[in-house]
Formats: structure tokens, C-alpha cells, sequence
């Protein structure tokens, strides 16, 4: 499919996402695009692979917290934009009904390779990214039980949660809230974007 072509218009469940983030702080969104779209972006990011860099890496500076590779999202990537675009939409009904702010997103694709993890962090540890909600969307072809490379999250009411990375999923929460991708046994690919209420600082 030429990306010139493709038209992206998804319907969120808008209700039902807003009753989640209510209750729970966080929501699930599967089967969000049609096939032939994430296939394109799949193929989009395994183009780009041999440039993503190592995420341990910060500002120059080792941290041992995270063993992921990164490209952060710019414009000629036209199929990441894309999503980019779909992320601002729901986060306009974000912000008509928490008041949440959201002005910009930031995002980047990560690769998990075997072995691969992020430990327990939270997206805003100071409140001083700007970073309000974070969403997850994962684009490998296909996943496994077994693969392991779960994201667990803890939910406002304390409450743990072990959720699969499964295919053409979205997962949306609160930056606030503390969550770890555990150590994956396949090749595990996703763009994580944020949905910030200032101006950018990567990292
Ligand atoms: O890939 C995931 O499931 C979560 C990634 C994450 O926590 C992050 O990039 O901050
Ligand atoms: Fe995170």
C-alpha cells in the first residue's frame, strides 16, 4: 500500500476509555487499526532498525534500568505520524473531560530484543516531564504466551496487572502509575508515546 494513500481514521470507544481511565487509571484498546496499516508500519519500523540506539544510554550517561532500542518518532516517518495524529485525536477527549492540558506527544519506537527488559519506573517520576498519560501500541506480527515481556502495572487502587503484548493493542495510563516490561523471550516491537501537557525534554 503506497502511504500516500492510506487514510487513517480509527473510532475509539471513547465511553468506555474515559470510564476506564476513571476507574482504573489506565485502559485497553484492542484491535485498533486495520491490518494493512500496521503491517506498513511494521514494515516502517524494521526498516529503520539498523538505527535505533540503545535507551540505557541518557544524555551520555549508563543506566542500568532499561536494556531497550529506541528511534524516536520525527516526521518522515510518515506511518509512525500517523498514529501520532490518532493519539492527539483521543487526546482532545482526554482533555475535555480530565482537564488533562495535553498539548504535545512525544514518541519513539523501542525493540525489545531476548532478554531485553524495563524495570519498575514511572513515566513522570517528579511530575516534571510533563508527561500526563502513556500509551503503548505493540506492532510485532504475532505473540506468544510464552514469549513472556509483559507489561505489569499497577492500577490506581493499587491493583496489579499482568498484560500481554498482543498485537495491534494500545495500552493507555496514567504516567503517574509504577509499571515494568519483564525480561522477553522474542524480539518484541511497540512505539511508546506520551501525551504531554509542556514543552519536550527527551529522555
Ligand atoms: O513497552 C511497554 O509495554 C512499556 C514501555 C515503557 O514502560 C516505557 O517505554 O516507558
Ligand atoms: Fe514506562
Amino acid at each position: 500500500m503506497s502511504q500516500h494513500t492510506l487514510k487513517l481514521h480509527v473510532h475509539f470507544d471513547i465511553e468506555h476509555i474515559l470510564n476506564e481511565m476513571q476507574t482504573q487509571g489506565f485502559s485497553i484498546i484492542d484491535g485498533l487499526y486495520p491490518l494493512e496499516y500496521m503491517q506498513a508500519l511494521q514494515q516502517e519500523c524494521s526498516t529503520h532498525l539498523d538505527q535505533f540506539r540503545k535507551a540505557s544510554i541518557q544524555d551520555g550517561v549508563m543506566t542500568e534500568i532499561r536494556s531497550d532500542h529506541i528511534l524516536w518518532i520525527e516526521p518522515h516517518l510518515t506511518l509512525a505520524s500517523k498514529h501520532i495524529e490518532q493519539l492527539a485525536c483521543l487526546s482532545q477527549d482526554l482533555n475535555r473531560y480530565f482537564f488533562a492540558g495535553i498539548r504535545d506527544i512525544e514518541a519513539h519506537f523501542s525493540c525489545y530484543h531476548a532478554g531485553e527488559f524495563y524495570a519498575l519506573h514511572r513515566d513522570n517520576p517528579q511530575q516534571k516531564n510533563g508527561r500526563v498519560f502513556s500509551t503503548v501500541y505493540y506492532l510485532h506480527p504475532e505473540w506468544h504466551d510464552d514469549w513472556q515481556g509483559q507489561l505489569r502495572l499497577q492500577d490506581i487502587q493499587d491493583q496489579w496487572h499482568v498484560i500481554e503484548p498482543q498485537p495491534n493493542r494500545l495500552v493507555l495510563f496514567q504516567s503517574d502509575l509504577l509499571h515494568e516490561v519483564l525480561e522477553t523471550k522474542q524480539d518484541r516491537l511497540s512505539i511508546t508515546a506520551w501525551m504531554r501537557n509542556s514543552d519536550p525534554v527527551l529522555g
